[in-house]
This record gives C-alpha cells, structure tokens and sequence, in this order.
C-alpha cells in the first residue's frame, strides 16, 4: 500500500499517532507533523474541536468526518463519551443527517450502494467496498421506512452506516468485517425527487415482482460473496419488511431489527416494568398505537411471551388490540396486513365498534395496562388518554417509541406528571430524568440499539446458523435483574451508560440459546470467552 494510500484509509490510519518507526517503515515520515501523539492525546484534541460546534448536526458532521478518516480514534472518542455522544451519531440527530444527506455530502462512508438499473455489477461492488476484508455483519437499508420519517431514498445509506456504529460501539463488533448496504430502488418522496441535490436514482420506487427480484438477488449475492454473514434488515418499508424476513429467516442468518429487536427492548422493558409494579404479564392488556413493522413485531413477541408463560395462543391473542390510521383494528376491514390479522379483533365484541376510530376512544373501552407507540405520530398521546388509563390501572406502561424527537408520541415529562409519576415510562429517543413530588424517575430508553449489538455479537460468535425467537427471547430476559426496580423511580431499562456492559450479557444469553438448540456452527467450551474474543476494542 501506498503512504497515501495508508493515510486515506480509516481503517488502517493513525495520523498523528504512527510511530517514527511506523512511519519510516509505511515511507510516511515528512507526510505527518513531527509530533507523534497518544491515542489519548488525539481523543482529547478531537473532543475539543467537537465542542466548537454549537449544533447537533454540525457536530454529528465532525463526528462523521473522524470515522472516515480514523476508525480507531473515531470509536475511542465514541465509547469514551457514549451517553453524550449517542445522540449525535445515532439517534435523534441521525433524522436530520438522514434529510440534509444530498446537502451535507462529502465523501460515500465506505458504504455499498447498490442500483435497482445495475444489477449485475452488484457483485463487483461488494468485492471492491470489502478489499479482501472477511465480511461478518451487513446492515442494509431500501430506506423507505427511515425512523418515522419516511422515504429517504438513498439517503438512507446513512442509517446502515449509523446502525453500524452502534454494533462497534457498543458490544465491539469488529469495524473492519463491517459492510453498510443501501439498495437504491428509486424513491416516492416527491420533494427529494425535485430536488438537484439529490444523489439517488431520480425515479419512483419500484415495486412488486422487480423488486423482490432484486431482493432475491441481493440475498443470494451477499451470501456467495461473503459465506457465514449475519445479514441485518433496517427501515424497509411497512409492505417488504415482515415479507423479506418471513421469506427469509429460515433460510440464512438474519434479523429484521425494526421487527425483532424492537421487540427485545419493549419485552424487556415491560418485564421491568412488571417488576415495579409487581404485576404478572399474562394479566395485562395490551394497546399497539401504530400497527405497522415495528409495532406488529412487538406486538408478536409479547405475544410470544404470553403464551411461553403458560397462556394458549387463543388465550394470549384476547390480551391484544391493535390501532391504526383506522382506529381499533377489526377482523372485517379490507385492508389488514397480514400482520395485523393475526390480532384483528370482532366488532361484535363492543356495543360500540363503530366509534372506535381514535385512541381516545379505543384507551375508553379497552382499558389497556401497556400502551406502546409505534407510529410516528407526534403528541398523539394526550393527557386525556394517560388519565383514562390511570383511571383504570394503578401504573399504566406506556412507552412511546417513535423516532426521531419530534416524531415522539410523547415527552417523558408529560407522561411523569400527567400521571401523577404512576406511568411506567419508556421512550425510543433519549429523555431527561423527570422530577415530580420529590421522586426523580430515570427514563429507560426503548431503542432497538440498546439490544441488537449483543444478539449481533452473540451471532457472530457462536457462528448461529440461524436466528430464531427462542435465542430472540433469550435475550430479552438475559437483561431481567440488571436494574435494580425497587429503588423509587427506577427506569425499566437499564442506562446507556451501561451499555457496553449488558451488551455482554445479552450476547452470552444468545450464544448460550443457539449452543443448547444445536445452531451454533463452531466448537464451543466457555460461552463467555467466546464472546469477549469476539469483541473488538478501539486501540492502536
Ligand atoms: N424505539 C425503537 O427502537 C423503534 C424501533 C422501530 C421503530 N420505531 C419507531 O416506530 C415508528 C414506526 O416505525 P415502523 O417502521 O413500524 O413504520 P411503519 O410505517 O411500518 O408503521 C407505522 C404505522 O403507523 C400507522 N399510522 C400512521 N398514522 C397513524 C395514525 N394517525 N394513527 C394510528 N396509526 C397510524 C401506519 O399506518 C403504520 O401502520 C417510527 O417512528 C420509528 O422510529 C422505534
Ligand atoms: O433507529 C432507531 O433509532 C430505532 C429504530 O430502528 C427506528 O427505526 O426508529
Ligand atoms: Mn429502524
């Protein structure tokens, strides 16, 4: 490799920090200031530097411009501020990169694209983004189902890139066996198709036969290119992405993370708030606000969770109601997803099915114990539907769990107070403690990231020939115990802060699942060492 070359390549630069013997041996002496600096001397110029910016974005900017120059001191500077930094890389800021992408554009992020009117060189391109690297991990995005924010085209690349970042960041995922993938098959949002500024395929999304073909293809390409890779699904749109997973999980090694990781944390969250209120689950019922990807997903693994304690799948389904753009979800409408039929309830059930159109009037009659937000609907959780459920439950869970921020169904502060501090509170983006009448109350943050990177690590260390509920499940109860419920306000789930911590536990839960089903495809004798030999850490 050529000194240039060495210095333009994220994964193998250090800048500053290359030795004057390194720098001798790569022929790089004269082509760096003389000053060889420490690891901990460059995080610490660097965090500097991000303090000068003064908005989310432009330091979301900066961040972006470490990562495609040092990998290394990029995720150094990221795990050594990871509740302040979180934010900035990943969710909420992420929704607005995602948006300004065309704008903002500097360099492709070592990402994949891949065109819909290309095909055959779909092949080539993988090979040439890996450069001889041996591929473990794929996120790919269509981005048509980016956050709540909709179709993003291209753009979206910078969720796969994003997404990414979090599996290193937080359970060590190795960066250099990383590939993020956008499948460019056009984009139905308008103001990105008039815009000159944007980098995609200017023509509408294609859909249907074409596009499954593509997929297929997709599939079968990756998985020839790149043997043994776990293949991660992100923000397809509410028609292709239970359909790709459903077509697919039996066949390879993969995951769906707006389905089932999603799905982790809300069980996960729910058991701990279970917890605190010293309830049982196979008692509750359950309100789905936003019955799209994510919140058919969660509603299936709590589903799941039903019948696992001891409830039949007739019993467990009485417990769930599903709401839509169409109010409560019945059996007769026309235009369920296949997804949603399977909790459709009968009109005949309520003296009143016809008015049931709106949350309020749904939280009325079903009286729901758990109320989760999936659907992108801003402030769509009132105070009127947070006292109805009080009404009714000493401490309602509600979690709301759309991104980005102003996306949010509520704010953790108005759940806090117009409750009187009985909710039992979650959110999807990162929220301040809330105080009230003298108790502080943590709020856990119910994002699919604060899960995915252990399964993902378990994956890849048991070599899982599959994924499948049972290690899913596994790993929503690997994190039961890990908050300490009984002291006064305590979040459901545990802090970011600690987050690379139970991303360890999870990825044990996970290797231990596919060891005891017969799916791990290696030799295993210390589940733990497997997983921590797996983990990669940001060091020169
Ligand atoms: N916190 C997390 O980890 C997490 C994970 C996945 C998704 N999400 C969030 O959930 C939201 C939905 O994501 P998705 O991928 O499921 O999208 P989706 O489009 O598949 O689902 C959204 C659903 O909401 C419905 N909806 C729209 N307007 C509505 C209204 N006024 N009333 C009732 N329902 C309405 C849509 O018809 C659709 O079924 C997004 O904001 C996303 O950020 C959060
Ligand atoms: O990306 C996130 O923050 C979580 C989730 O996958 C989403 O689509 O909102
Ligand atoms: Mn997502």
């Amino acid at each position: 490799m050529k000194a240039q070359e060495i210095l333009q390549d994220p994964l193998r630069n250090k800048g500053t920090a290359f030795t004057v013997a390194e720098r001798h041996e790569l022929g790089l002496t004269g082509l760096l200031p003389p000053k060889v600096q420490t690891l901990d001397e460059q995080v610490a110029q660097v965090y500097g530097q991000l303090q000068t910016r003064t908005t989310a974005i432009a330091k979301h900017l900066f961040l972006m411009q470490i990562f495609n120059q040092n990998r290394i001191l990029f995720y150094r500077l990221l795990r050594q501020y990871l509740v302040e930094l979180l934010p900035l890389v990943y969710t909420p800021t992420i929704g607005d990169a995602v948006e300004q992408y065309g704008q903002q554009f500097v360099e492709p992020g070592g990402a994949v694209y891949l065109s819909i009117n290309d095909p055959d060189s779909m092949q080539a391109s993988l090979i040439a983004a890996a450069a001889g690297r041996e591929i473990k991990m794929v996120v790919v995005t269509d981005g048509e189902g980016v956050l709540g924010i909709g179709d993003w085209g291209v753009n979206g690349v910078d969720i796969s890139i994003g997404k990414l970042m979090v599996y290193t960041a937080a359970a060590g995922i190795d960066p250099r066996q990383v590939l993020p993938i956008v499948l460019d098959v056009g984009t139905d949002n308008q103001q990105l198709l008039d815009d000159p500024l944007y980098l995609g395929n200017r023509q509408k999304r294609v859909r249907g036969e074409a596009y499954h073909a593509f997929i297929d293809q997709f599939v079968e390409v990756v998985e020839t290119t790149f043997p043994n890779v776990f293949l991660h699904w992100e923000d397809f749109g509410r028609e292709n992405a239970a359909a790709i997973l459903n077509q697919y999980q039996n066949q390879i090694t993969t995951f769906n993370d707006d389905i089932q990781g999603t799905g982790i944390v809300v069980l996960a969250g729910i058991l701990g708030a279970l917890s605190i209120s010293g309830e049982k689950l196979t008692t509750q019922r359950y309100l789905c606000f936003g019955a799209g990807t994510a919140g058919t997903g969660v509603a299936r693994r709590i589903f799941l969770e039903m019948q696992a304690q001891g409830l039949s799948a007739e019993e467990a389904r009485q417990h769930f109601y599903l709401v839509d753009r169409q109010g409560l979800l019945f059996d007769d409408m026309a235009d369920l997803t296949p997804e949603q039929k399977a909790f459709a309830r009968k009109r005949s059930e309520f003296t009143n099915a016809a008015a049931l159109t709106d949350l309020v009037a749904v939280v009325a009659a079903v009286q729901p114990t758990i109320l989760v937000g999936t659907s992108g609907q801003p402030h769509s959780f009132t105070e009127e539907i947070v006292k109805s459920m009080c009404a009714h439950t000493p401490r309602p869970i509600i979690f709301a769990m759309s991104n980005p921020t102003k996306l949010s169904e509520a704010t953790a502060a108005d759940l806090i107070n117009w409750s009187a501090g009985k909710a039992l509170v979650a959110t999807g983006v990162p929220q301040a403690p809330v105080t009230y009448n003298g108790v502080t109350y943590e709020i856990g943050q119910a994002n699919n990231a604060l899960v995915y990177p252990g399964l993902g690590l378990g994956v890849i260390a048991a070599q899982a020939t599959r994924l499948n509920d049972e290690m899913i499940s596994q790993a929503a109860h690997s994190l039961g115990g890990i908050v300490d419920t009984s002291q006064p306000g305590a979040a459901v789930l545990p802090p970011v802060a600690r987050v690379t911590e139970y991303q360890k536990t999870i990825a044990t839960a996970v290797v231990q699942s596919a060891l005891d089903q017969g799916l791990a495809g290696r030799k295993i004798t210390d589940v733990a060492a497997v997983v921590t030999e797996n983990q990669w850490l940001p060091e020169y």
